[in-house]
């Protein structure tokens, strides 16, 4: 097996999309009697929270930034209650609309979609969740500006990206200012939702707050 640096991370800044995201990430972290960690709201997309990740990383010392919150479950991959780790942080819907279909960045030759993570770092959060019995995904986290809402969607960006794990709105975001800052990044969703044909009332938002909150605690733990 090849031998994976493990990096220390003592100053972590999350970034949450709203307050009630910010204030389970408290309580977990809290919990944990965590020190070195701050917890922002970065507002809901991916421009708002590259916008407010960046003004707080500009000058501050910072050596990790999680994008955490809610998220949509890709079907197989990861239910509802569960949590999903990124193995990759992508912006799924980054490219082009053609008459054969998306075309993404990386095939147009104007940058690329796809922000690596420590693989390390996700694997270890992943297993920790896992013994925690916080059943978690390791998987690719699909960023998008529109929160899919049908089964043709979903089936075409579970195509577009081979064992897409969760859908959320901010991660690309969060990892875009990161990178600028030559910051590593990672993703963590408490899965609310399965991504799919629109059902608002299947949305367990409580439920998904609840795991985010003791993912939190995990996560303060592995980085410790
Ligand atoms: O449509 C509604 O009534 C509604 C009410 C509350 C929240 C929403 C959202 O769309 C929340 C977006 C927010 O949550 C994340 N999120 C959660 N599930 C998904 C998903 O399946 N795909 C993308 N994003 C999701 C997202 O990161 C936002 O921060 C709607």
């Amino acid at each position: 097996m090849q031998h994976q640096e493990r990096k220390i991370y003592k100053r972590i800044l999350i970034m949450t999309a709203v307050p009630m995201e910010k204030d389970a990430v408290a309580r977990g972290l809290q919990r944990a009697e965590a020190d070195g960690f701050v917890v922002e709201v970065a507002g809901v997309g991916p421009a708002s929270a590259a916008a407010s990740t960046a003004a707080l990383l500009a000058g501050r010392g910072f050596d990790l930034v999680v994008s955490a919150g809610i998220g949509g479950g890709y079907p197989g991959r990861a239910a509802i209650g569960e949590l999903a780790v990124s193995s990759v942080i992508v912006a799924a819907d980054l490219g082009a609309e053609t008459p054969d279909g998306f075309v993404g960045v990386d095939k147009l030759g104007f940058g690329s979609a796809r922000i690596e993570v420590d693989a390390e770092l996700a694997a270890r959060l992943t297993e920790a969740l896992c013994v925690a019995e916080l059943p978690a995904a390791l998987g690719p986290a699909l960023t998008l500006s529109t929160v899919t809402g049908t089964a043709a969607t979903a089936e075409r960006l579970a195509a577009l990206i081979p064992g897409a794990a969760s859908e959320g709105m901010e991660g690309f975001g969060v990892a875009a200012a990161a990178r600028h800052f030559g910051v590593p990044a990672l993703e963590l969703r408490a899965i609310s939702n399965a991504v799919g044909p629109r059902d608002r009332a299947a949305w367990r938002i409580p439920d998904a707050l609840r795991s985010l909150e003791r993912a939190s605690t995990i996560l303060a733990e592995v980085l410790r």
